[in-house]
């Protein structure tokens, strides 16, 4: 894959830091590639009767899957399939009903700094510069001055924002947004990202130039994603892995490892195109139909 964020990569950058770690190879990637990041055994949620609900709500019917380290998995579904509330016990914003989740091995009982968090809604603090916020899950995690300023750079330099260090999020587009989310939800070393339908307000070709950047960083960093979707385009161009959820009541139906022959085009544009990816497209469509 060809890298344009990323081409300076390989120059040298603080020891010890979580980013040169990443940028050197050593953050989980290709030598770890396979193994299981994160568990998710038997895991449901019904949400208790309350207010204009008479009934209780199952989220989610008991669900199990996992996410191999390295690569990125998709949750694909149509809206009201159980996706977001997945994405959030993962996260540990959410306790599960049944079932548990275990990251590298470790249950997960709640939020914690292993794991990094981008949603639809930009996520960034109005009154913190774009420096600041990526510096900020950094700076409660208790890192000194000079080493939260030096992992910055890197992961601004990373996400193509280190010209816009000292502006607000106000001033910036939505994709530049989101990019401060992902340097910011990467900066503290977490295991795996969790996306939810980061790109989802975005339009067309900024939500392919930020298809593009996870990928670069996946590929570069070796970090894991974890992601929501509910379009089939996003999910076939990203995924190593896709998860197929349906409604009524939310369930996890299929889980396909399409092989899309990602490395085989240069880009996006003639890939879509390409009888594997339509191939694909079609199998996920009618996964979910039926
Ligand atoms: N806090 C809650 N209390 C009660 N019901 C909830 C709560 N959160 C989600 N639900 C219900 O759980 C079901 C699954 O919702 P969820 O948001 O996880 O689906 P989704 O697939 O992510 O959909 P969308 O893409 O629209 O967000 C829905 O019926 C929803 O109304």
């Amino acid at each position: 894959m060809t890298s344009k964020t990323l081409k300076d990569a390989g120059k040298p950058v603080a020891e010890d830091s979580f980013a040169a770690q990443l940028l050197k190879g050593d953050g989980g990637g290709s030598e770890t590639k396979g193994q299981t990041c994160l568990r998710v055994v038997d895991v449901s949620k019904v949400f208790p009767a309350s207010g204009s609900a008479s009934e209780p709500i199952t989220a989610l019917e008991p669900t199990s899957f996992d996410v191999p380290e390295g690569s990125i998995t998709v949750l694909l579904g149509p809206s009201g399939c159980g996706k977001s509330t997945m994405l959030r016990m993962v996260a540990g914003l959410t306790e599960p009903t049944s079932g548990f989740i275990e990251l590298e091995g470790k249950r997960v009982e709640g939020p914690g700094a292993d794991r990094g968090m981008v949603f639809q809604s930009y996520t960034s603090f109005p009154w913190l510069t774009v420096r600041q916020n990526v510096e900020y899950g950094l700076r409660i995690g208790g890192v000194d001055r000079r080493m939260r300023r030096s992992e910055a750079e890197e992961f601004l330099h990373l996400v193509g924002l280190t010209e816009f260090a000292d502006v607000y999020p106000s001033q910036l587009s939505g994709g530049m947004r989101q990019r401060v989310a992902l340097a910011r939800a990467m900066a503290p070393g977490p295991k795996i990202l969790l996306l939810d339908e980061p790109y989802g307000a975005l339009d067309y070709e900024t939500r392919w130039k930020m298809q593009d950047l996870l990928l670069e960083i996946v590929d570069k960093t070796g970090l894991t994603a974890l992601m929501v979707t509910h379009d089939i385009e996003e999910a076939l161009y990203l995924a190593d892995k896709v998860a197929i959820f349906k409604p009524h009541p939310g369930r996890l139906a299929e889980v396909v490892y399409p092989d899309v022959g990602r490395d085989e085009h240069e880009g996006k544009e003639t890939l879509i195109v390409s009888e594997a990816f339509i191939h694909w497209q079609k199998h996920l469509l009618a996964g979910l139909r039926h």
